[in-house]
């Protein structure tokens, strides 16, 4: 019989020995220096029966991947008003693409591109305040992990994201012009880097995901960290936009909703079965992990887990 372990095994071997691994994002020296063998996966099922393999405890700093939660905690607090200063249609640029928000008013396609996390960021920097908004976050990830004091920031990532992080300025600014920044720019960015260098495993990542798989509650506590609906709004958007302009080919290939990261880091989520992490630091050309990709393809190959197959439960391992 073949189980979830035997898999991601499997899987995790496939992904040592591949030669082609991707580039390392080179913007700043933290994650330059990330070693490309890395690798690591983790899998929590509705159960919460955890399978790891490789690296999967060995943090890394999750970048994009956290635009998944700021989204959550703005949903929560804003409600359907937040579309009216963010769209939810995918983009088909590049995750710093600048070039649609003049045609658009300033209003992001979609709160995954940078432009669209920066208003979120925003958003709950009005709500929160700029330091509180940071504790705010870290209050809501830490009750979903098992150990949660060791998740955090790589204050040394947020710092050097800050110095380097022209474009992200660039588009504040840009977004200001029309209104729709509404803080201090630099207030604003100051959290929207600070969420970028937040640190996790795969194993911590897959634990906080859960609340998605289970359709907005957490499974350790049993309590709602938001409606269903907000929950099904998430996935939705994590697949038609959670790989920028690589969203298609990656639900064609895998076909989860997931939200890459340039740190190398995939959260998937097969709703109503499991929640999946995967880190791989070497990027493809559209600035997602390149063997996190194969990984997550692999894993549903042999599980059945996409949401598009006509029935999902007959290949499910144990
Ligand atoms: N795709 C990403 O992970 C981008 C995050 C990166 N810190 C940026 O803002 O440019």
């Amino acid at each position: 019989m073949t189980t979830l372990a035997s898999i991601i095994v499997s899987i995790a071997e496939e992904m040592r020995t591949a030669s082609e691994r991707g580039a390392v994002a080179n913007y700043i020296p933290p994650l330059a220096r990330v070693d490309l063998d890395r690798f690591g996966m983790a899998v929590v099922g509705m159960d919460g029966a955890t399978h790891t393999v490789g690296d999967a405890e060995v943090p890394f700093s999750v970048q994009s991947v956290s635009k998944v939660f700021s989204l959550s905690m703005a949903l929560n607090t804003m409600g359907e008003e937040l579309w009216g200063r963010v769209r939810q249609e995918p983009s088909g640029s590049a995750f710093n693409s600048i070039v649609q928000l003049e045609n658009e008013h300033g209003i992001p396609r979609n709160p995954f591109i940078n432009a669209g996390a920066i208003v979120i960021a925003d958003i709950l920097v009005s709500r929160y305040g700029r330091e509180n908004a940071q504790t705010r976050l870290l209050e809501f990830l830490r009750p979903l992990v098992s150990d949660p004091a060791s998740i955090d920031i790589d204050t040394d990532v947020a710092r050097q994201e800050r110095a380097t992080g022209f474009r992200n300025m660039a588009l504040a600014n840009y977004m200001r012009t029309f209104g729709n920044i509404r803080n201090v720019v630099e207030d604003t960015l100051d959290f929207y880097f600070y969420q970028c260098a937040l640190t996790m495993s795969c194993h911590q990542l897959a634990q906080v995901g859960t609340y998605l798989m289970t359709g907005g509650r957490n499974p350790l506590t049993g309590e709602r960290v938001m409606s269903e609906r907000n929950a099904q709004t998430i996935l939705a958007l994590m697949m038609m936009c959670g790989h920028y302009d690589g969203s298609g080919a990656f639900a064609i290939r895998v076909g989860l909703p997931g939200k890459s990261g340039v740190g190398g880091g995939i959260l998937a989520v097969a709703p109503g079965v499991a929640s999946i992490a995967v880190w791989s630091p070497g990027l493809n050309a559209k600035g997602n992990s390149l063997l996190g990709t194969r990984a997550l393809e692999r894993l549903v190959q042999h599980t059945g887990w996409s949401v598009f197959r006509a029935n999902p439960w007959v290949a499910n391992p144990t």
